[in-house]
């Protein structure tokens, strides 16, 4: 069997070690031919693609973003609509000229739902999930969100000790822009004073009065943002131009809080966006196991016909799941996580 492995959507800390997972098990043990496709659907298209084999994987697993490569590039020429098979031919006659039986894609739920397509389609897939927002359903845990934790852990660690010098409120905004656990897990993981996340929506008078009752208390708030966190009744902060699937972009709700804090508290407020860093660099252990595994866990479904899954941890262990349980709708914060650490806001 001859499988194309393919990346899309932003990349996520422990892509690299998926892959190598995937190859030392899938080549090494269980003599699949593989070849990874360069910049997603884009190396597809244009026929750029690479022999995957254990010297191409050497060495990976701490190596950050994907050697690869990612992108939005869209799979299909136009929608996909009744005559699936019609639309899927173009990517059969593909497969067919570069001598791929099966597909691994790596990738979040824009990625999943192309793999359920084409799984409806009768094309062998198989998803390995990614993402550090962590928004994919059907897994507890998507690689690369820890390390984007633990980056924004520290970030609010360090504008932490320069807070409380200047006795100054700090915004730290982080991404998620439709779920809110980095900001969540971040700010729980550096003691925040107030986390903010899309799901849930706050008045600006509410910020204020948080950030307010920590200064009463002697000490200077901590507030960690969501990129796609709305105050009541506002809309996304949104930058100039759209993603490569035609998006908005967001980015800069910290910088629109920040004023606003400032104006109701009359406490001096900054802003930082913490951006990209949070998904480049060497991804954390924890990324790098989970990633391994699921790689590894792709390879053995391949190698047992397990099509139209996803590697999917649940709990401690690494099982597929149908992409049915992935795609469709984002895997957002409960209520209840969000309620727990709002009561000690302020
Ligand atoms: N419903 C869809 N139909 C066809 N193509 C899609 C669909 N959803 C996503 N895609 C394609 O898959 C690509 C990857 O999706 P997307 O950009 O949402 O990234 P993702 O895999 O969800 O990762 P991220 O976590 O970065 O969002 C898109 O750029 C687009 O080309
Ligand atoms: O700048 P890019 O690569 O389009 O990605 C930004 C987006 O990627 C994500 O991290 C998802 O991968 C979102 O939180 C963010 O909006
Ligand atoms: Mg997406």
């Amino acid at each position: 069997m001859r499988i194309g492995v393919l990346c899309s959507g932003g990349d996520s800390p422990g892509m690299n070690a998926a892959i190598r997972g995937a190859v030392l098990r899938g080549v090494d043990v269980h003599g699949f031919e593989m070849v990874g496709f360069m910049d997603g659907w884009r190396g597809f298209h244009e026929g750029d693609l690479i022999e995957l084999d254990r010297t191409a994987v050497r060495g990976l697993s701490p190596l950050g973003g994907v050697v690869l490569g990612t992108s939005r590039v869209p799979p299909f020429e136009a929608p996909i609509g009744d005559d699936v098979e019609a639309g899927l031919a173009p990517i059969e006659a593909k497969m067919e000229q570069y001598g791929i039986d099966a597909f691994m894609l790596i990738g979040g739920n824009g990625t999943q739902t192309v793999a359920q397509i084409l799984s409806g389609g009768g094309i062998p897939v198989i998803g390995l999930p990614k993402t550090i927002d962590n928004d994919l359903s059907g897994t507890d845990f998507t690689f690369g969100f820890d390390t984007a934790v633990s980056i924004a852990a520290e970030a609010i660690d360090r504008l932490r000790t320069t807070g409380d010098s200047h006795r100054r409120c700090m915004v730290l905004e982080v991404m998620g822009r439709d779920a809110g656990w980095i900001a969540l897990h971040a700010g729980m993981a550096g003691g925040a004073q107030v986390s903010l996340i899309p799901e849930r929506p706050e008045s600006i008078e509410q910020v204020s009065e948080w950030v307010l009752s920590v200064r009463d208390r002697g000490r200077s708030s901590l507030v960690v943002v969501a990129e796609g966190f709305k105050l009541k009744g506002g809309e996304s902060v949104v930058r100039d131009g759209l993603d490569g699937y035609g998006r908005p972009r967001l980015g800069g709700v910290a910088e629109t809080l920040a004023p606003l804090i400032e104006q109701h508290t009359g406490i001096e407020t900054r802003a930082t966006v913490l951006g990209h860093v949070q998904r480049g660099g060497s991804p954390t252990a924890f990324d790098r196991v989970l990633a391994t595994r699921t790689g590894m866990a792709a390879a053995d479904a391949a190698r047992s016909g397990q099509w139209g899954t996803m590697a999917a941890l649940k709990g401690d262990r690494v099982e597929m799941v149908p992409l049915e349980e992935a795609v469709g709708r984002l895997k957002t914060v409960p209520v209840a996580r969000y309620e727990e650490v709002r009561l000690n806001f302020g």
